[in-house]
């Protein structure tokens, strides 16, 4: 079908069309009385090729409804109002919803826009961390947080034809350091996350916080008159990880407090009642996220039993902010594969609080109820929510894919060679002929994880098991959700360590008669793409190749990604020849198509470009589809046209490639 058709469903199997027939909500927020949940439903406009965020209420007993165009939702504190992102002359900004009726209107005009709001416990303010363009520097002076180096024109050595209203895209960027760009917004340019104060009354917007760093979502003091937040503050933060906790005057003209040492690395910080608490890894970058309470004495870790990593939700990543339930803490932490809601009764340890197979992406409290966005194996996100005293949640949505007949996944368990069990999930059809081909689907990261829940992007698992192949997506040492040990058990032996768990599975489903160990495929996004590189360099098992955005050369990805020191110093420490797949490319025979955001600050597009050449050199059959203003999360915020172009190429090569798949 061709891409934009109408939507009209051929078959109660998914097709490629349903890449823009999903509705996904996100960032769910409980009004105070626990009596409704305003959410972001995130859908496909399939003539604008894009995605369109609305927000909607779901009330228990009601069906779903729309409220407005745009997204991350608010409730005042007395219920009365939501406010919520709403697009205006393509910078968000911030509006109110009366909710006793009227239209919204909107609070902010944000020269580079607003950010999602955070209400004051008076209800009188909104807070938000948001961009704030470089501070010129008529007088030549030091700004607030230069850079060691001495005086500068201004802390990024970059020319601004208006600070005020944004800046000359013709002019030189000159860079001093290397946080100099970040995936999806490119190059900063000097612009940098700050805090702001908004009067809801007045519309008055007061920056709080300023200088030469980026400040986190910041948390409204039980008192009002403080916001805390994490950043890093150091000069030479682009140099070493850092990242601690602060507090800030919310009336502005203060200096950031610091609150926590060099040995927490502090991604986030929340008052939760009377409590601050503080979301860290301790002594490194790489390893678990845990929860500390910050007090008078400094930070002291909060016990939860778990040898698991706290998730409190990024791109690509479940989770969700920690928050109270009644007096008790509640955070996301990773189990397995799927992100689980966890509740720490009074001083005793955590226990999960949601089912087992969902995956949290999104959760808000009030009182003693929770609410939560969940993908389940049937829907890609549904909103629940738990009432006091419950055991199960209940759903107050259906926004699933009603009319789809769906491939659900198998839990397997396999054992490598050296006696390590890796979890897997394996989606087919009971009733395809058996051996069949197998597609080797590997997570990126490293150390994120696959869930068996219903994808909203990967169609081709589906697609795919409805035409006789097995889709297998393992979790192998270095995934996220089965201790800290399995975490960090590839670093510095990216593809050394973890090849075994993969082949380890392959071969279990051989055996089985499964798999036909001639029509082997192999595919994966990102470490994932990296694996899938260094799968058909060191060895010749696999008769097709799908890379997405991999990471091929680690020497080249260190100096040009926007975690590349993160990756050189900690990742893969040692010798990144040695754990790079273009060390061994002259090996590959396998047919690869190359997938790659041409706007990819993660794993830059040359990462592919060098895979490409050099396969063609061989004229090894190979690829390269690029898709223009693409950043590293296409797959999951991009164009909708992206995201069905690359089912699309997938299926095809796949089929093309591997002997007797084709449909
Ligand atoms: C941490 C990080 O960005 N790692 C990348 C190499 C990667 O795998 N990115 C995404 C897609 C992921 O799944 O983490």
């Amino acid at each position: 079908m061709p891409y934009g058709a109408v939507m009209q469903r051929e078959s109660p199997r998914i097709g490629l069309d349903d890449v823009h027939r999903f509705a996904v909500p996100s960032d769910p927020a409980l009004r105070p009385d626990g009596g409704a949940v305003a959410y972001t439903l995130t859908t496909v406009d399939v003539e604008a090729d894009e995605n369109r965020a609305e927000v909607w209420l779901a009330v228990p007993g009601a069906e779903p409804r729309r409220l407005a165009r745009g997204s991350a939702p608010r409730w005042s504190p007395d219920g009365r109002t939501l406010a919520f992102l709403r697009p205006v002359d393509g910078k968000p900004q911030l509006h109110l919803l009366p909710m006793d009726g009227g239209e919204p209107h909107p609070l902010t005009s944000a020269p580079l826009g607003a950010g999602p709001a955070r209400w004051s416990p008076d209800g009188t303010r909104l807070a938000y961390a948001g961009p704030a363009a470089p501070q010129p520097d008529p007088h030549g002076t030091r700004p607030a947080y230069a850079s060691p180096a001495g005086p500068e024109p201004d802390p990024h050595g970059t020319r601004l034809a208006d600070a005020g209203e944004g800046l000359d895209p013709n002019a030189p960027v000159v860079i001093d350091r290397l946080d100099y760009k970040a995936d999806g917004a490119g190059l900063l340019r000097g612009i940098t996350t700050h805090l702001f104060v908004v009067d809801v009354a007045s519309g008055k917007s007061t920056q709080v916080t300023e200088g030469d760093f980026h400040a986190g979502e910041p948390s409204w003091s039980p008192d009002g008159t403080r916001l805390a937040f994490a950043a890093d503050l150091e000069p030479d933060r682009d140099l070493r990880p850092g990242g601690a906790a602060y507090t800030v005057l919310a009336s502005g003209g203060g200096e950031p407090e610091r609150l926590t040492g060099p040995d927490l690395l502090c991604g986030g910080v929340w008052w939760l009642g009377e409590r601050l608490v503080a979301a860290a890894q301790k002594g490194g970058p790489v390893g678990h996220v845990r929860l500390f309470e910050l007090g008078p004495g400094g930070a002291a870790e909060i016990e939860t039993g778990l040898d698991r990593n706290v998730m409190t939700g990024h791109p690509g990543y479940p989770g969700a902010s920690p928050a109270l339930l009644g007096g008790d803490l509640v955070f996301c932490a990773r189990d397995g594969g799927c992100s689980h809601l966890y509740r720490i009764p009074g001083g005793a340890l955590a226990t999960k609080i949601v089912p087992e197979e969902v995956s949290v992406a999104g959760a808000s409290s009030a009182g003693e109820r929770v609410a939560y966005v969940a993908a389940t194996p049937h829907s890609a996100g549904e909103i629940f929510l738990l009432e006091p005293g419950e055991t199960t949640a209940r759903r107050l949505t259906g926004h699933a894919l009603a009319d789809a007949d769906l491939y659900l996944p198998e839990r397997r368990t396999f054992t490598a060679p050296d006696g390590t069990l890796v979890e897997g999930f394996v989606w087919r059809d009971e009733n395809a002929a058996t051996p069949g081909p197998l597609l080797l689907d590997v997570h990126g990261g490293p150390h994120n994880a696959w869930a068996p829940v219903l994808d909203n992007f990967r169609v081709y698992r589906q697609i795919l098991a409805a035409r006789g192949w097995t889709v297998l997506a393992i979790n192998p040492r270095a995934s996220d959700g089965y201790g800290e040990a399995f975490y960090t058990a590839a670093v510095g032996a990216w593809g050394l360590a973890d090849t075994q768990d993969f082949l380890a599975a392959v071969d279990t489903l051989i055996a089985e008669g499964v798999a036909d160990p001639e029509r082997l495929a192999v595919t994966g996004y990102s470490y994932g793409g990296y694996m899938t590189c260094w799968l058909t360099a060191t060895t010749d098992r696999f008769k097709a190749a799908v890379s997405g955005g991999p990471v091929t050369d680690l020497t080249s990805m260190s100096g040009t990604s926007d975690m590349g020191l993160l990756l050189k110093a900690y990742e893969c420490p040692g010798d990144l020849a040695a754990q790079s797949p273009l060390t061994h490319v002259g090996e590959v025979t396998a047919p690869t198509l190359l997938l790659h955001g041409e706007s990819d600050d993660r794993c830059p597009v040359g990462q592919s470009e060098q895979w490409f050449a050099a396969l063609r050199e061989r004229r090894v059959p190979v690829r390269l589809v690029r898709y223009p203003g693409a950043s590293h999360l296409f797959q999951g915020g991009g164009r909708p046209s992206h995201r069905y172009d690359y089912n699309e190429r997938m299926i095809a090569w796949l089929e093309q490639w591997v002997s007797g798949s084709r449909s």
